[in-house]
């Protein structure tokens, strides 16, 4: 089944829990929440008080996207807070593999993330400790930015190798996807999409659903791959 991971990054914060709850109930499978530190990306967003205070609020996932630099020094936090699922960058890890291993040592299932000029050959080594990669279709930082499309190839590749492996990863792709261009990331072979401004923008209960109608639209058996 393809996942829908909505990025509470675009929500309203004054109403977070309701907004939490809202896509929820319309089918969202993973809550994606931004953790930025303004260094590794340039804006500060929200952090592990928010994720606890949303906790209580719904079952979904908590699907942690940290952009700061080291993130070893906060994994446990975040696991702590909630967290289910964390995911680092590539890029801003000095010992990429040890911060693999510590968060799975707290029980997290574990993502690296790439920023769209980053190769796929960084994984080379780690790729079968991972539960998920993040190829980010935008540069991180900010929501409501114009997706990448050379990312649509880089996808592509990661599904062919992942398959090839025969590896149970999932591929997330984040930033820029709307309902116009969703099919196209489906065919390049992700499982977890994100959105954050399609979602939060007007009505978040009929976005939700109309992002979880295109997405049971194609199964994943009827693709080609
Ligand atoms: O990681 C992110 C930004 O760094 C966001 O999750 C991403 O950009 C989603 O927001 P949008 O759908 O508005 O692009």
């Amino acid at each position: 089944m393809y996942k829908l991971a909505p990025s509470i990054l675009a929500a309203d914060f004054s109403k977070l829990g309701e907004e939490v709850m809202t896509i929820e109930k319309a089918g969202a499978d993973y809550i994606h929440i931004d953790i930025m530190d303004g260094a590794f990306v340039p804006s500060i967003s929200i952090g592990m008080p928010i994720m606890k205070s949303i906790r209580d609020k719904t079952k979904c996932i908590f699907d942690a996207h940290l952009m700061i630099n080291e993130p070893i020094r906060y994994v446990q936090d975040v696991y702590e807070a909630g967290a289910d699922i964390i995911t680092v960058h590539a890029e801003s890890c000095n010992h990429l593999d040890r911060t693999i291993k510590r968060i799975k040592e707290l029980g997290a299932k574990v993502g690296v993330a790439l920023n769209p000029a980053t190769p796929l050959n960084v994984l080379d080594y780690v790729l079968d400790e991972l539960d998920m990669v993040v190829i980010m279709s935008v540069n991180p930082g900010f929501g409501g930015q114009k997706f990448i499309p050379y990312t649509l190839e880089k996808t592509k590749q990661l599904r062919e190798i992942i398959d090839k492996k025969k590896l149970s990863i999932e591929i997330e792709v984040d930033g820029g996807i709307t309902l116009e261009n969703v099919a196209q990331v489906m065919e390049a072979g992700a499982d977890v999409f994100v959105a954050g401004s399609a979602i939060f923008t007007g009505d978040i209960l009929e976005n939700t659903v109309a992002f979880k109608e295109v997405l049971s639209h194609v199964s994943k058996g009827a693709k080609s791959r």
